[in-house]
């Protein structure tokens, strides 16, 4: 049977979406990497599934997955396309949205602009999380990194001039560097204002993207835990800019983008390995 799937993207994280709120659709982990495969499936950083909501104050459960197949508790981009997605089909401009890290309340300020609000950053150890205990502000790996988690773990470095180091090179090692046991999301900001910073992220299961929400979040926390910039941020990605701001009444982290869809089209399971 085939299957229907929207292609979304929020500055060019591109994510397939699947609408699983009527019936199911034998997604396997294997056949969702096979899906994100560039050359032999559709293609995406992130492969997203809809599911009905069970918490209060949702209207869709939302399940984020890698290119590799392994799933994020987060996807900020994503989370900007199902709020505009599902937003759109209620003719609502205020969404709950169920993740694996809670309900993130969004609203789409006009269309095709969304902001999410993240949540409250988990600076922790043990929340990132990190293999023993340390001061997250500051991890014993050269280069200086800050780590925090948005619903899913980032750390973020410093970088004194722009593109001092290249993700593509460091990484895929620091994504899997043993202080992250459940691998890490790598984040290299320059910071070039009080209120702005170039980004670009290593994503965790799906390597250099040109966008990363929760990357943004978490460089913008880790920036201004280091006193680097103040409590609103504009952070410029390979793919466009994103608002982020961390509010000092409640803590919670105010995400504002795009989400855009690029197009539609069907799949059937059956032709992808399960
Ligand atoms: N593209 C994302 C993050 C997706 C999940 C991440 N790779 C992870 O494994 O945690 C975003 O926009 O936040």
């Amino acid at each position: 049977m085939m299957t229907g799937f929207l292609k979304m993207h929020g500055l060019g994280n591109d994510f397939v979406v699947v609408d699983e709120r009527v019936q199911r659709h034998d997604l396997t982990p294997a056949r969702i990497a096979a899906l994100s495969d560039r050359h032999t499936g559709i293609g995406c950083d992130q492969f997203v599934i809809l599911r009905p909501a069970c918490a209060e104050g949702a209207d869709v459960f939302v399940r984020f997955f890698n290119a590799d197949g392994s799933e994020s508790g987060a996807c900020g981009n994503a989370s900007r396309c199902v709020a505009d997605l599902v937003a759109r089909e209620a003719g609502h401009t205020h969404v709950g949205l169920q993740t694996r890290a809670g309900v993130l309340a969004a609203t789409i300020v006009r269309p095709g602009t969304v902001t999410v609000d993240m949540g409250v950053p988990a600076q922790d150890w043990q929340d990132v999380p990190l293999a023993e205990a340390m001061d997250t502000l500051h991890l014993p790996i050269a280069g200086d990194p800050a780590a925090v988690s948005m619903g899913n773990p980032h750390a973020t470095f410093f970088l004194p001039v722009p593109d001092a180091m290249d993700p593509c090179v460091a990484g895929p090692e620091l994504e899997h560097h043993p202080l992250f046991p459940q691998r890490a999301n790598i984040g290299f900001a320059h910071v070039t204002s009080p209120d702005a910073m170039r980004l670009r992220v290593w994503e965790r299961g799906s390597g250099l993207t040109r966008a990363c929400g929760s990357g943004a979040c978490a460089a913008v926390v880790n920036a201004i835990r280091r006193g680097l910039v103040g409590r609103s941020c504009t952070v410029a990605m390979d793919g466009g800019e994103l608002g982020i701001t961390w509010r000092e009444a409640d803590g919670h982290v105010l995400m504002t983008g795009p989400a855009v869809t690029s197009f539609t089209g069907h799949f059937n399971p059956e032709d992808y390995p399960r």
